[in-house]
C-alpha cells in the first residue's frame, strides 16, 4: 500500500485534495479525518500539517507526500521534489518600509522576522550578510508596525497582504514556489507504485491545462492548419465524405485555444470546436 502524506490546513490543503480526487482517489469526508485508506487504489493518506510533511518523508515512514517547495526547502529535510503541481504558487520575498532597504546588502545588523527561518537563515548565509533573524508563527507582516523586525521575509501571492501593511518588496525573490510532490532522497526512483500515482497526477495537470480541437478543412490547407495544431504527438486526420476534406483532432494548451481557433478560422478551416479533457495518460 503506498503511504502518501496530504497537507491537512492552510493554502494547500483544499487544492491538493482536489486534485487527489480530481486524479481518482478517496479523500477525507471531514476535516478532523487524520488517516483514511483507499482500499480500490491501495493507497493510505495521512492528513499531516504541510510543515511537517517533508519531515515525515524523509523519515522513510511515508513514500511520498504533497507539500510547498519553499516548506520542502525550510525544513532541510532529507526529501526531494519530484513533481511540480501548478498551484498555491507564489514568491518568498523581504520586504520591509518604504524608504529603509534600497537592497540586500543593507539587510546588514537588522532583524529579519519570518516564518521561514531555513529559507531565510541560508540565503542570508549565501550572500554573505550578517542579519539576525526572529522566528514567528505568521502575520508576520505586521513584525515592522511593532517593533519586532525592520525586515520581514515571507510569502507573496498578489501582494495585498504587504500593502495592507504599508510594507513593500526588496530586493529580488529569494525564491518561487508552488506545490509539489517529494518523497524521500535516494528513494527506489522506479517504484510502481509511485510511478503510477505520478501518471494519475500528470493526467490531471494535462486535462487543467489542454483542450481536445476538432476541425474540418480543406486538403490544401491541411499543413498550415496542422502547424497550428502540432498536438502532442501528432493530431489525427480522418476523411471526411465531401471530397477534398479532412476532419482534423490534436490537443491544444487551454490559454491559446481562442487565439488558435481564429487562425484556423483565418485559413479557411470550419466546424472548430472545443472539448474540455476530463482525465489522460500521457
Ligand atoms: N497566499 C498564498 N498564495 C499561495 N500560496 C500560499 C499562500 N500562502 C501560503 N502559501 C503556500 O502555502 C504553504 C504554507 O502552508 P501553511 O499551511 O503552512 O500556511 P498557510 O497556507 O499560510 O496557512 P496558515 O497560515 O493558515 O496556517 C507554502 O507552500 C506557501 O508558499
Ligand atoms: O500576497 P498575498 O496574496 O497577500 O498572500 C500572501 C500572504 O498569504 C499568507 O498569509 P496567510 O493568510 O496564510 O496568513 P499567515 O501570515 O498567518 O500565514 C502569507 O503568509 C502572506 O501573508
Ligand atoms: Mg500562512
Amino acid at each position: 500500500m503506498l503511504r502518501i502524506a496530504v497537507p491537512n490546513k492552510g493554502s494547500l490543503s483544499g487544492p491538493a485534495a482536489e486534485m487527489l480526487h480530481e486524479a481518482g482517489y478517496q479523500q477525507r469526508r471531514e476535516s478532523k479525518e487524520l488517516r483514511i485508506v483507499d482500499p480500490t487504489n491501495e493507497v493510505e493518506f495521512f492528513y499531516l500539517r504541510p510543515r511537517d510533511i517533508a519531515i515525515y518523508v524523509a523519515s522513510g515512514q511515508l513514500d511520498i507526500g504533497l507539500t510547498g517547495r519553499d516548506l520542502l526547502i525550510d525544513s532541510g529535510a532529507d526529501a526531494e521534489e519530484i513533481l511540480p503541481l501548478g498551484f498555491a504558487r507564489s514568491t518568498f520575498r523581504y520586504a520591509s518600509k518604504p524608504g529603509t532597504i534600497s537592497g540586500l546588502a543593507d539587510l546588514a545588523g537588522k532583524t529579519v522576522a519570518t516564518s521561514y527561518e531555513g529559507i531565510v537563515a541560508g540565503h542570508l548565509a549565501d550572500h554573505g550578510i550578517d542579519a539576525s533573524v526572529v522566528h514567528l508563527d505568521g502575520a508576520v507582516e505586521t513584525a515592522i508596525q511593532l517593533g519586532v523586525a525592520q525586515v520581514i521575509a515571507d510569502v507573496v501571492e498578489t501582494g495585498t497582504s504587504l500593502r495592507n501593511a504599508g510594507l513593500e518588496v526588496v530586493a529580488e525573490p529569494i525564491m518561487q514556489s508552488e506545490a509539489v510532490v517529494i518523497r524521500r532522497t535516494g528513494a527506489d526512483p522506479d517504484d510502481p507504485k509511485v510511478q503510477q500515482f505520478l501518471r494519475r497526477l500528470q493526467g490531471v495537470l494535462v486535462a487543467r491545462t489542454y483542450v481536445m480541437m476538432d476541425y474540418d478543412c480543406r486538403v490544401e490547407q491541411l499543413e498550415k492548419a496542422v502547424a497550428l495544431t502540432p498536438g502532442l504527438e501528432s493530431p489525427t486526420v480522418s476523411p471526411l465524405h465531401n471530397e477534398g476534406w479532412v476532419a482534423v483532432r490534436a490537443m491544444v494548451p487551454a490559454k491559446e485555444a481562442q487565439r488558435i481557433m481564429d487562425d484556423l478560422y483565418d485559413i479557411g478551416a470550419r466546424a472548430i470546436l472545443t472539448t474540455a479533457i476530463h482525465a489522460c495518460r500521457l
